[in-house]
């Protein structure tokens, strides 16, 4: 039944549940609601269970065209006109929606349904973003198929269905694309918008030590999440490895969300923490040709606070900066929760081992996947470039995904 769908969303475990799509709650026999009009709130009994809604909250809302513009989505009435102890002076229920008339005689009206889903006893229980969390056999056994470079740049369903997957697994490859930066942009800007940084726009790296980061040296990388030093790091990560003559290099892939969720599970202390503590990472440049000095901050998880589902990560610990946010004995704390978080990362089951190829693009949600390196040898050449979060999920919203 639709609604034990979302009622198992309020907890934490729906997060590993292999959802596919989201089914909304089906309406369509109007069960019998109730009303109770309470000193400070509307308490409103529907389909087995109440919500509260505060009254300058339904005026402020109204949908009506006076209130409200249907096209746009943007609000018409100015929230500051409203008495904040403004009251009904009626209301009823009829046909599936809840009337209230106000004591200037404007009418308003919300479809139940309506209010069920935005109610904050409605968001409590949804998620905002359906995922499939993996570990190595999970994502493997998923036999996600790649985007092939003609079809997505062509075809619309095409489109639809590798931002689902993207969305979904927070990684996503596309085949057969001409290895040069110019093909590389042009299907990436299919994606989203590029995000411009220190680094350029469409950028191109080797191990020619050109820039004070351990990315343009042949080491290897441990797993992390890059632009942890920006107050927003960028939501998305694009390689194409154009050339590689030598030998290691490949591309480590972690789903941090499934190693959080584990340790959400066995330490919700250490879980909350994590989300609690502003931690600053930073990027220093002082060579001839650049001068930079970034330093973003904010916890290593972050949650919603209302439904407390995970929306980023930020881990990177070369570019951790001082803690000095928090006093000795919650540094303490942090360590054992930030070392449980890392061993639950390093888990060779996480892990997801790729060698990119020319031809191959992986686009990576860098609020949620970490990516790391094998060491290598020989001439490498890896070209990219960062995206922006809002226009992906805008994208998304415009295909008709959920998101
Ligand atoms: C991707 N590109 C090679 C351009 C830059 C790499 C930046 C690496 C940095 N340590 C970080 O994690 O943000
Ligand atoms: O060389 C690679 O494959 C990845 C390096 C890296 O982490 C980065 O450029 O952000
Ligand atoms: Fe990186």
């Amino acid at each position: 039944m639709h609604r034990s769908l979302l009622l198992r969303a309020s907890k934490h475990a729906q997060l590993f549940q292999r959802v596919k799509t989201h089914v909304p709650r089906a309406y369509k026999n109007h069960a019998a609601a109730t009303l109770n009009l309470l000193d400070d709130c509307l308490a409103l009994n529907y389909d087995g269970s109440t919500m509260h809604l505060n009254y300058v909250w339904l005026r402020d809302h109204c949908r009506s065209e006076s209130s409200f513009n249907a096209i746009t989505h943007q609000r018409n009435l100015d929230t500051a006109s409203i008495d904040l102890s403004i009251r009904p002076t009626s209301t009823s229920v009829e046909d599936g929606q809840l009337l209230l008339e106000w004591p200037d005689s404007h009418v308003t009206r919300y479809d139940l349904s309506w209010l069920a889903v935005n109610s904050y006893e409605g968001q409590r229980k949804s998620i905002e973003q359906p995922r499939v969390l993996w570990n190595s056999d999970i994502y493997k056994s998923a036999n996600v198929p790649p985007s092939k470079w003609e079809k997505i740049m062509n075809c619309k369903d095409e489109h639809k269905k590798f931002l689902q997957n993207y969305l979904l697994y927070g990684i996503a490859f596309v085949e057969d694309v001409p290895a040069t930066v110019e093909a590389t942009e042009e299907v990436s800007r299919k994606v989203s918008l590029i995000r411009e940084t220190m680094f350029g726009r469409m950028w191109t790296f080797t191990s020619d030590n050109s820039r004070g980061d351990t990315a343009y040296t042949q080491s290897a990388l441990d797993r992390h999440t890059d632009t942890t030093y920006f107050h927003e790091p960028c939501g998305i990560q694009v390689f194409h490895c154009l050339k590689h003559e030598g030998t290691g290099g490949r591309t480590l892939l972690v789903d941090g969300f499934y190693a959080a969720e584990k340790l959400r599970q066995s330490s919700p202390e250490h879980f909350e923490l994590l989300t609690q503590i502003p931690i600053k990472h930073e990027n220093v440049e002082h060579t001839d040709n650049h001068l930079n000095h970034m330093r973003g901050i904010g916890p290593v998880l972050q949650v919603y606070p209302w439904n407390k589902e995970l929306y980023m990560i930020r881990y990177n610990n070369s570019d951790r900066s001082v803690i000095n946010t928090i006093p000795h004995h919650v540094v303490q704390s942090w360590y054992v929760a930030h070392r449980e978080l890392t061993t639950e990362m390093r888990r060779p089951q996480n892990e997801l081992w790729v060698k990119l190829k020319p031809g191959t693009v992986l686009f990576i949600d860098n609020w949620r996947v970490m990516h790391g390196r094998e060491s290598f040898t020989g001439h490498r050449q890896v070209c990219g470039c960062y995206m922006t979060r809002d226009d992906v999920l805008s994208a998304a919203r415009v295909l008709g995904l959920q998101v």
